[in-house]
């Protein structure tokens, strides 16, 4: 409560009437864009009218119905703060602005414009000019309260609502499942990150809980606003897991972005896995010196070999090797994928061989010339211009016989002929992704070829069945042969965001950069979190061979979901699985993470019975039950849904629950090559109650 108890009441009065000129504002703004839609919708295209005029009808449209989005989305939480300068002035801010054209001042300024600046970093030790800066609670429309901090050395006055911290009130608040934009309580460290003029590759670390998925979020809606060339180019977000993008789905589009592509790697490549890789394999095929073997083995497609032989009607021409070296190295500096560059391989062929053949039909026609002058003492040339002029034409059609060749109708000709493009295809081949990676993976002379430096043991590993089903792991190499054969992909976006960046391999970040030519993007995670695919331990080892070394590396340090008792607990297993990280510090604190026992046949007694207590205790809130991967079907059978999410150890990255139990940490630890971070991550899933259950036999 303030101490000023009437003060709060009228400045909830004041706020209302200004969230509420707002409202209006908006309304009418919606309204507008709707009725500039229907006139659109409405507008008569001819029958006959251009294509061009269909387009820009359609265009229209399009941008009407995303404005309408946008001004819609904004309902919710549309007015969250507002900054009150030294000098008097004071503005609102809002998940968007507006302006009317009788105000000199915005009525709400976008939580990204410059002005809003110091509603995230003023501080009492850096006040930026301003005086107070204004926390509002309001739900649907109504303002509920305010809370004020002062940053000047001012006295308060009746009209300063000194209260609660309002990011307690927003942490303290159940989860829903879903995360939630975080705008109006940014704190100064993370704000920085979103807003930072880079546009280059910043990376943000830091432990659990931290807020880098926040961050990332947040920094795609403030790229789209702030770097309108990037924007244009689209902002792809890149998440782990299907469940992952699910939990996050909601917050760009509650902050009006629509237009970001949220998407796992094995979207981006279009290829859904059928299995699953693990260890050492994984890792394997993780490795970008795969990239290198891939291109080898398409390169080594490539006319390697021989001379070019064709049928030209009833005679073989045969092109030197030579020429064929010539027109591959033509093909290959053009820099296109192996399919296209084949076209311009069969374009450089098909012109030697037309110049083969009409330097011989010069020859055999001066040959002949040659022949017939010596036998019979006649200039054949002669003779026929001649008898053309004998035959009223002057200088008509009097071209020597060699200019009678036709180039282009023999090029012409060749390029239609199915026995040319055989005879191409023997030396190019057309390729398909598959192929490319079929033939690297399932031929055991293959990888001897192209991976010497990797031991006997590794070769073997990487060997599969020609029928097998792609896994996970190969999906980046498909990728890799996709872009080596078809060339890069067709879809880029001007900014790339990244959440649990830890968890790519080599060849994913490949994938990545040939989606982001600027190499603008945002990368967030956590080495102690990484799975086991990851073999870098240090961003420079991870981005390196795809990204170089130039990026600019952020921390987060203070953590928001895990309490300081639950962070102090895994404190020893940090110190483990990434020895020299400082651990964070939680602004949480709850109750010590409790530890239970079960025996084998019992565990599915005690976690319901946990599970039920913690549900009556307490009602509403969202329980996660996180186990081995393999522990995941008895346990749904055994009805455990019915009172939490049941999350396998492998899919818990970047998820949170108000209580957590884990099941068996031995057992995780023991399921996977990553078995103790994967831990580390189940146990720092809770934002209030942990609770372990160990299971021993007997
Ligand atoms: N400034 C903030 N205001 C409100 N909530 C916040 C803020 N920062 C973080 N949070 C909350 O803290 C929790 C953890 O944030 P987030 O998921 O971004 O952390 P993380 O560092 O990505 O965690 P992990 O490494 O486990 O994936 C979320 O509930 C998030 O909404």
């Amino acid at each position: 409560m303030s101490q000023f108890g009437d003060g709060a009441a009228r400045q909830v009065k004041a706020e209302q009437d200004h969230v509420t000129t707002v409202y209006d504002l908006l309304d009418e703004r919606v309204g507008e864009a709707r009725r500039q839609l229907a006139a659109v919708l409405r507008s008569p295209v001819d029958s006959a009218g251009s294509g061009r005029e269909v387009y820009e009808r359609d265009l229209a449209a399009e941008r009407w119905t995303a404005e309408v989005r946008r001004l819609e989305a904004a309902e919710t939480g549309l007015v969250f703060g507002r900054i009150d300068g030294a000098e008097g002035s004071s503005l609102h801010i809002g998940r968007l602005g507006l302006h009317t054209d009788g105000l000199d001042l915005p009525l709400l300024v976008d939580w990204r414009a410059e002005a809003a600046r110091p509603f995230y970093e003023a501080t009492t030790l850096h006040p930026m000019g301003l005086r107070r800066r204004r926390h509002l609670r309001v739900d649907g429309r109504t303002v509920r309260a305010v809370s004020d901090e002062l940053l000047d050395t001012s006295p308060a006055t009746a009209d300063d609502v000194l209260d609660d911290n309002p990011l307690a009130e927003v942490l303290q608040a159940r989860r829903t499942g879903r995360m939630g934009a975080a705008v109006a309580t940014l704190q100064t460290e993370q704000h920085a990150i979103v807003r930072s003029p880079h546009r280059g590759v910043t990376v943000v670390q830091g432990g659990p809980g931290t807020g880098k998925t926040v961050v990332a979020l947040h920094r795609a809606a403030y790229v789209l606003y702030a770097f309108p060339r990037m924007a244009e180019r689209g902002v792809l977000v890149l998440g782990p897991n299907a469940r992952f993008l699910d939990y996050v789905s909601q917050v760009l589009p509650s902050l009006g972005e629509n237009d970001v592509v949220l998407a796992t790697c094995e979207e981006l490549a279009g290829t859904e896995p059928q299995a699953v890789e693990h260890g050492e394999v994984a890792r394997l095929k993780g490795s970008s010196v795969l990239a290198e073997a891939l291109a080898r083995l398409v390169r080594g497609r490539q006319a390697a070999a021989g001379d070019f032989t064709v049928r030209l009607g009833q005679e073989w021409v045969r092109l030197p090797e030579r020429d064929v070296v010539r027109a591959r190295d033509g093909a290959v500096a053009s820099g296109l994928g192996h399919n296209r560059a084949r076209q311009i391989f069969k374009g450089l062929l098909i012109d030697a061989v037309t110049d083969l053949v009409e330097r011989g039909a010069v020859e055999a026609l001066e040959r002949i010339d040659a022949e017939v002058a010596a036998a019979t003492g006649l200039d054949l040339d002669r003779a026929a211009a001649e008898d053309l002029r004998n035959l009223g034409f002057d200088d008509g059609p009097a071209a020597a016989p060699a200019d009678a060749f036709d180039a282009d109708a023999v090029r012409a000709g060749l390029l239609d002929d199915a026995h040319v493009d055989l005879a191409v295809e023997a030396l190019w081949p057309r390729l398909a992704p598959e192929d490319v990676v079929r033939a690297l993976l399932t031929d055991p002379a293959a990888p001897a070829e192209h991976l010497a430096h990797l031991t006997g043991e590794e070769r073997a590993l990487l060997l599969r069945a020609p029928d097998a089903p792609w896994s996970d792991a190969d999906v980046p190499l498909l990728d890799e042969a996709a872009s080596l054969v078809e060339g890069p992909p067709r879809r880029t976006y001007g900014h790339v965001v990244v959440d649990e960046a830890q968890e790519l391999t080599g060849m994913q970040w490949r994938m990545v950069v040939r989606r982001c030519p600027a190499r603008s993007m945002t990368l967030v995670g956590d080495f102690a979190q990484a799975g086991p695919a990851s073999t870098a331990r240090t961003w420079s080892e991870a981005l390196g061979p795809a990204l170089g070394p130039r990026f600019d590396l952020h921390t987060l340090t203070v953590g928001y979901r895990t309490t300081q008792e639950i962070l102090e607990t895994t404190g020893d297993l940090l110190a483990r699985i990434a020895p020299g990280q400082t651990p964070s510090r939680s602004i949480r604190h709850g109750e010590a993470p409790r530890v239970l026992t079960a025996r084998p046949d019992s565990l599915t007694a005690t976690l319901a019975e946990e599970l039920r207590t913690q549900t009556a205790e307490h009602p509403g809130e969202l329980l996660g039950v996180i186990c081995a991967d393999a522990r995941t079907d008895g346990l749904r059978s055994a009805g455990i849904t019915r009172w939490a999410q049941l999350i396998p150890a492998s899919q818990a990255r970047g998820l949170e629950f108000d209580g957590v139990v884990v099941i068996d940490p031995d057992e995780i630890v023991a399921a996977r090559g990553s078995g103790e971070r994967d831990l580390y991550v189940s146990l720092t899933r809770a934002t209030k109650r942990l609770c372990t259950i160990t299971v021993r036999p007997g």
